[in-house]
């Protein structure tokens, strides 16, 4: 998963042509200035201020008279359909499902100024080149105001369009059917040469007098990097500044943006608002800005990252990355509102000399060792998922967890170990020898049975096949499965047999288990999010993501479904809503991967597998015996009964599985096959049976956190405190919608101040989300153990509540 903004640029560049990533990314001239953004934060330290009871911080801020929950804002950019069909349209959508927070839409969008306003939720301001013709802007102000548009941003910095010297080399031109939504004419596919023909090079001053006199909007002035011309702005008249450089695609050689706002707010001296923008890719940054004197930032190209990600569901994405970023740096730093934000939190150090030589190497860079000096790797030179934070999603949790010992966790979600049993092994094994030797086997065969390597397919594959045959109502042959080295490996040998080329996605449910996630990741496998509902994943969500993704040229291979007891959600599929899945994966050719760990260690009667009920040999079943066997086994499974065709005829996609699994872990260990094949026939193949005592006692621990919970937040209580929570009916987890964001800084909160442990349900969103929901698991806790987790629990939630209602009235 992306968790930075950087991250999503790095996804965003594979997904969009090198010309347009170009036109978007590129600077003027030697792109010192492009540079100089991104290095101008790089010089800040922040200084913290500790012990100052913060509490929680609130981002919410004022501008132009409006409330903001947060000092951001989105900067004017040209043509967002070069990045995502639905272009604006998706920007605007997408920001209201973050935050409300204005757009500035530019003269050159590729959606009318009318349907954005139709969709809006969020204040929308236009960007204003003008033009020769001033009838021609005159008209564009009329329909923005119209529209219920709250301001104007004249660009001050462009009389044309500066020399990026990527667009020249590669030759730009728009691509086919990319063209200002809002212009007549044409032209626009050359924009250097539409903007020396059509932008007016003779505007001065006055210009503020005669958008005054065509409109009542505040005008900004966007810009503006000198304090002569930022007092001169405010003599003028307008009713806001924004110091920019046009993200370094004008006249190269200007300073980073942040370089020049200190100047311009001591000349200003609060008279009108400043925005800053250029090279804001951190909360931290915005901390940076607003210390040096700006009241909000304008974030540029991480918008159109976002989109190109993932459409509106992406700049919601990079949104909820910078807030989230950006409320972790106040808390950290000792700040409780945005207007706490001063000078004295920052400490510049000074540019560096300017040599005319090659760029300087980045300080947060380590420096490529010389050839001979020894096998030192740099980070940067392997795989990117190797420094991709969503591999370290469970660090942060895993040490909170040692440095609070003494905490109640609902974290882990491991088997409870009461019920291993050391010399069940041994019997299990000698149990699966003599089943060998009773099936005519020679003592050499029982011996190379444990001793050998095995076939890559496994051993057990026919133990398996008669298990499922009786527990689960899932008949197929063995030659259908390949048994793995735990689910794990089932799906990445899924995953890798089935993407076959970067236009290739999968589809997860959304929140979702990372395993699935992280082994896309490795296999550089784009992962599209689809939202789950109540009754787990939705067809209807499901149909319109694969849409969209045909949309964009690229095939939806297969889906990722947890349908019973879902890590980590703990929502189930109902039956009907099962069948609507499968009958949908036909009509749309995708296939489902189902997971379902869970299901054998849960009480009562199950709802059918989906593998079960597959009529079309549409499931791909990823079996596991973690939970139902024992996890130290590491034996899994795949089900991969469908026809392959090739050259040679037709085989079967277990086959082919089984080929890589070869070059992966050659064959699962043949003793905990054994292991596990003992188990299986000590059951008669009923391994739901040899877990009846197991599922009666996850099920009592999950009834018993339902009930303490209820003594502990009553119904009433809970109205008034906006919690509730999921009643799932087994499975290892639950979720719990809390009043305020849980997130690391109140996991540590939790875990220090009340001794509780939790997961923030923000893990396990692909794309974002969850922010407000907190997992708990209660698989490996005794009743003592989650009567006291509960009572700490709830008392974390009053006092979080507490706190976020005292920072609303304290706004
Ligand atoms: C692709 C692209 C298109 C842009 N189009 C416009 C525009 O139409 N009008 C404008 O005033 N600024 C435009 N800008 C400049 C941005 O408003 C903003 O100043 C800059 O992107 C901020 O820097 P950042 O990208 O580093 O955040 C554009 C920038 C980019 C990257």
């Amino acid at each position: 998963m992306e968790a930075t903004l950087s991250d999503l640029a790095r996804v965003a560049r594979g997904r969009l042509a090198p010309a347009v990533w170009d036109f978007i990314e590129g600077g003027a001239g030697e792109e010192r200035t492009l540079e100089a953004n991104l290095d101008s934060f790089e010089r800040v330290w922040l200084r913290p201020s500790v012990l100052r009871g913060a509490g929680r911080p609130e981002t919410t801020t004022k501008i132009l008279g409006r409330t903001w929950d947060a000092p951001l804002a989105i900067a004017p950019l040209a043509y967002h359909t070069l990045a995502h069909p639905l272009g604006e349209l998706a920007t605007v959508r997408g920001t209201a499902a973050a935050a409300r927070v204005p757009i500035v839409v530019s003269t050159f969008a590729g959606r009318t100024i009318e349907e954005l306003a139709a969709e809006a939720t969020v204040p929308l301001w236009l960007q204003i080149y003008c033009l020769r013709d001033r009838s021609i802007t005159a008209r564009l102000i009329e329909r923005a105001e119209n529209a219920g548009f709250e301001a104007l941003v004249l660009t001050v910095d462009a009389p044309h369009l500066g020399r990026r010297m990527r667009d020249l080399r590669n030759g730009f031109r728009l691509p086919d059917g990319i063209a200002p939504a809002n212009l007549d004419g044409d032209g626009f596919a050359a924009p250097a040469a539409h903007a020396r023909a059509e932008f007016d090079p003779d505007m001065d001053w006055a210009v503020v007098d005669w958008l005054r006199s065509v409109s009542s909007l505040p005008v900004l002035l966007k810009g503006v990097l000198t304090d002569a011309d930022a007092v001169r702005a405010a003599d003028a008249g307008a009713d806001g500044i924004v110091v920019s450089n046009h993200g370094g695609r004008q006249l190269d050689g200007v300073p980073g943006a942040l370089d020049a706002l200190p100047e311009i707010a001591a000349a200003v001296a609060g008279r009108v608002p400043l925005l800053v923008d250029g090279g804001v890719r951190r909360g931290r940054d915005v901390l940076a800005a607003l210390a040096l004197g700006a009241d909000a930032v304008l974030l540029g190209r991480p918008v159109l990252h976002g989109l190109a990600v993932d459409g509106a569901a992406g700049v919601t994405r990079v949104l909820d990355i910078l807030l989230d970023e950006l409320t972790d740096a106040m808390s950290l730093a000792g700040l409780r509102t945005v207007a706490e934000v001063g000078p004295e939190l920052v400490r510049l150090r000074p540019p560096p000399a300017q040599v005319p030589a090659a760029p300087p190497a980045r300080r947060d860079r380590p420096v490529r060792p010389a050839a001979g000096a020894g096998a030192t790797l740099l980070l940067e030179d392997l795989h990117p998922s190797v420094a991709d934070p969503a591999m370290d999603t469970m660090n942060f949790l895993n040490e909170v967890t040692l440095r609070y010992p003494e905490a109640v966790s609902f974290a882990p979600g491991r088997p409870y170990d009461g019920f291993f049993d050391t010399e069940q092994i041994f019997t299990y094994v000698r149990g699966y020898l003599d089943h060998l030797a009773a099936q005519g086997e020679t003592p050499a065969q029982v011996r190379d049975a444990v001793f050998q390597y095995g076939p890559s397919a496994g051993r057990i594959r026919g133990l398996i096949a008669d298990s499922l045959r009786v527990d689960e109502g899932i008949d197929v042959p063995p030659e259908s499965i390949v048994v793995t080295v735990g689910c794990q490996e089932a799906m990445f040998l899924a995953l890798r047999a089935l993407m076959s080329g970067p236009g290739d996605v999968l589809l997860v449910s959304s929140p979702c288990y990372v395993g699935i996630t992280g082994a896309a990741l490795l296999l550089d496998i784009d992962v599209t999010a689809v939202e789950e509902g109540e009754d787990g994943l939705s067809c209807a969500a499901l149909e319109a993501a694969v849409d969209a993704e045909r949309a964009r040229g690229r095939r939806p291979r297969a889906v990722y479904v947890v349908p019973d007891h879902s890590n980590p959600s703990g929502v189930t599929m109902p039956l009907e809503a099962r069948r609507d899945l499968l009958e949908l994966a036909e009509r749309l050719d995708v296939l489902i991967l189902e997971d379902s760990p869970y299901r054998l260690v849960s009480p009562g009667a199950q709802v059918p597998t989906l593998k079960s009920l597959d009529e079309h040999r549409r499931v791909v079943h990823l079996g596991s015996y973690a939970k139902s066997i024992f996890p130290g086994a590491r034996v899994g499974y795949a089900v991969a009964d469908q026809p392959v065709l090739g050259p040679g005829g037709t085989g079967l996609l277990a086959d082919e599985l089984a080929k890589i699994k070869s070059m992966v872990t050659v064959n699962t260990s043949p003793l905990s096959q054994a292991a596990v094949a003992g188990a299986l026939l000590a059951s008669g193949g009923r391994v739901s049976e040899l877990n009846t005592e197991t599922a009666a006692h996850y099920g009592d621990a999950m009834r018993h956190t339902l009930e303490c919970l209820d003594r502990a937040l009553p119904p009433e209580r809970r109205a008034g405190l906006g919690v509730s929570w999921n009643r799932p009916s087994g499975g290892f987890f639950l979720t719990v919608q809390v009043p305020f964001r849980a997130d690391n800084a109140a996991l540590a909160r939790s875990a220090q101040d009340h001794g509780v442990i939790w997961t923030p349900m923000a893990y396990f969103y692909p794309r974002g989300g969850g922010h407000r929901t907190i997992r708990l698991s209660t698989s490996y806790l005794t009743h003592a153990d989650i009567e006291k987790g509960v009572s700490r629990l709830a008392a974390f939630i009053e006092s979080e509540a507490e706190t976020s209602a005292a920072v609303r009235v304290g706004e």
